[in-house]
């Protein structure tokens, strides 16, 4: 029996099932060869995306039939995830709102509601998003978008501790699902293109909240070997935000943690040189937080590419050990994951702002579409939202084949001169302009780079993506479809449309041991989107949720 009584709301079943949803240091490590749960932000520690489980397949996969919905009551953005603990469903909403969920039905156990400040709106760059909640021992930690950690009993969903890291009046704000790694919570934060607001990335006691280390992503002090790669001191205002979840090698205890662009965005002339760390991945040693090596994928940034995508930590078949890296820069890279050396980058989408790479990938940059004051420089590409936006690739360790959502689409921009404002947007920019976007999934040879298959699409691709052993990948699109297809070809298998667009990424887990696919569905937060995303999608319909799936029986 549940200690506590649930809220009683959604309730198809009147028995209630007890679930143990304890999760140890020991569940932690081996995610990658648990079926049943979906305890990281990326499935396991590798952050492959990867389920073994098959009983869905791509013979019945078409047998696939929503189970059960869950309504999160906001019209916001949903960018989130379900974490999944023997059958117990945890899912964040925009907003900062938690729900507990029993699997098996659907029947809602607790929620959490923040009640956030009301001035936060106009900071926020992509509306009041979050990626979901880490589940550790007996808590559940969101960060949330007034700058906290909170930390809520797993059970009950009571706040058992707050931690405030930092303060929204300065643009800082908190969107991503918190890392646990090496017995600590890891979170780093967001309101990069804000430009005062220093990336940083934290570790927190689970039980206290108390702060272990901190690390920032960018000088804050002149005295900092990084302060040289930013002319005339414009460190100070350089952003480079932490805003995306990492993820971590227990081995060696080396986290890997994404930084985003450097401020002002679209004015590289104010801040000449490589503008460390910004665009880099990062990696740090998990006890102390210190910076151990980084990989900067776009020095200089001009575009607002950020460099905040996800690692995926793959031994490939050539023995190498590497991170596979889809950047917003339109390139897909093999990084060295004990050096931090390029072993190769291929593009991922129509890219056109390098004319080709250096030693170890540097990317040499075309200068017809780096933005200035006196010309507009037209269509460059890939978009400020990348040839891949934030949403996660997955890896198979069945077909090595690494699948990526993409965007296909350019934009035009003129530079203008701009102070910074504490808590204002530091774009610099006079004239920004989308062109219009197609996108779809690709499926990259985790070894070489080669395209395998390609899977275009009307629309860009913006969902994350799951793999499984059944041989069946998903993805949702913006027009509402959540499509499944076979890995090795990408030939569609089975579709169904949720209603409103899909931004959130699919997971799968076991509940009684059935299969069941989840999908968080709403509108999405990309920041400049609306340029033409409300033309291509206004007559669709706000409104956000959770879809479960499983086999009709
Ligand atoms: O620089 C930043 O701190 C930051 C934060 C976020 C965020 O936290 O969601 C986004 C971005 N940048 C960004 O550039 C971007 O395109 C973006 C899209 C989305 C979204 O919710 O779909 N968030 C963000």
């Amino acid at each position: 029996e549940d200690p506590e009584p649930p809220l009683g709301i959604n309730v198809l079943e009147a028995t209630f099932k007890w679930r143990p949803n304890y999760v140890s240091d020991d569940m932690l490590i081996n995610a990658d060869k648990d079926a049943n749960n979906w305890l990281h932000y990326g499935k396991d520690y590798q952050a492959t995306r990867f389920s073994q489980l098959r009983q869905v397949t791509q013979d019945n996969v078409k047998k696939l039939v929503p189970k059960w919905n869950l309504s999160f009551g906001v019209n916001d953005a949903q960018d989130s995830q379900t974490t999944v603990v023997n059958g117990r469903i945890y899912v964040t909403a925009s907003q900062n709102k938690v729900f507990s969920i029993d699997g098996a039905t659907g029947r809602m156990l607790w929620k959490y509601e923040r009640s956030l400040p009301g001035d936060l709106g106009p900071r926020l760059c992509c509306e009041a998003v979050n990626r979901g909640v880490a589940v550790y021992k007996d808590m559940v930690y969101m960060a949330t978008l007034d700058t906290h950690v909170v930390a809520l009993n797993n059970t009950t969903g009571k706040v058992v501790w707050e931690k405030k890291l930092g303060d929204y009046t300065t643009g800082e704000i908190y969107t991503s699902m918190p890392l646990v790694a090496d017995g600590k919570i890891v979170v780093g934060n967001s309101g990069g293109d804000v430009g005062a607001n220093v990336g940083k990335i934290t570790a927190l006691d689970p039980d206290t909240g108390e702060i272990v280390w901190q690390t920032t992503t960018r000088p804050t002090d002149a005295k900092d070997p990084n302060a040289k790669t930013w002319a005339n001191d414009s460190w100070r205002t350089g952003g480079s935000s932490a805003w995306l979840t990492g993820n971590y090698d227990p081995k060696s205890n080396t986290i890997y943690w994404g930084v985003g662009n450097p401020t002002p965005d679209f004015d590289p002339s104010v801040r000449k040189g490589d503008n460390l760390y910004s665009n880099s991945t990062l990696m740090m040693d998990a006890r102390t937080g210190k910076i151990k090596n980084h990989f900067q994928y776009t020095p200089n940034d001009a575009w607002d590419y950020d460099g905040n995508n996800e690692t995926i930590l793959v031994d490939d078949e050539k023995g190498r050990k590497v991170w596979l890296h889809g950047d917003r820069n339109g390139h897909l890279y093999s990084i060295d994951r004990v050096t931090g050396k390029c072993n190769w980058v291929v593009p991922i989408a129509r890219v056109n702002w390098v004319t080709g790479f250096s030693d170890n990938c540097r990317p040499i940059v075309n200068p017809e579409k780096v933005p200035g004051y006196d010309k507009i420089a037209k269509d460059i590409a890939p978009i400020l939202d990348g040839g891949k936006e934030w949403h996660p690739a997955a890896y198979s360790p069945k077909t090595k084949l690494l699948y990526v959502p993409y965007i296909d689409s350019s934009m035009d921009i003129q530079a203008k001169k701009m102070e910074w404002k504490r808590g204002e947007w530091f774009l610099s920019s006079k004239v920004l302009k989308a062109n219009p976007y197609t996108g779809g999934i690709k499926a990259f040879n985790a070894t070489t780079g080669e395209v395998v298959w390609s899977r275009p699409q009307s629309t860009p691709a913006t969902s994350g993506m799951l793999a499984t052993a059944g041989g069946v990948v998903f993805a949702g699109d913006a027009e509402g479809w959540f499509h499944a297809m076979r890995d090795d070809t990408g030939e569609a298998l089975w579709r169904f449309n949720v209603g409103t667009g899909i931004h959130g990424n699919p997971t799968t887990f076991t509940v009684d041991g059935k299969q069941y696919v989840a999908i968080v569905y709403g509108p999405g937060g990309g920041s400049l989107w609306p340029l033409v995303y409300d033309e291509l999608f206004k007559h669709q319909n706000r409104g956000g949720g959770m879809m479960i799936f499983g086999l009709s029986e």
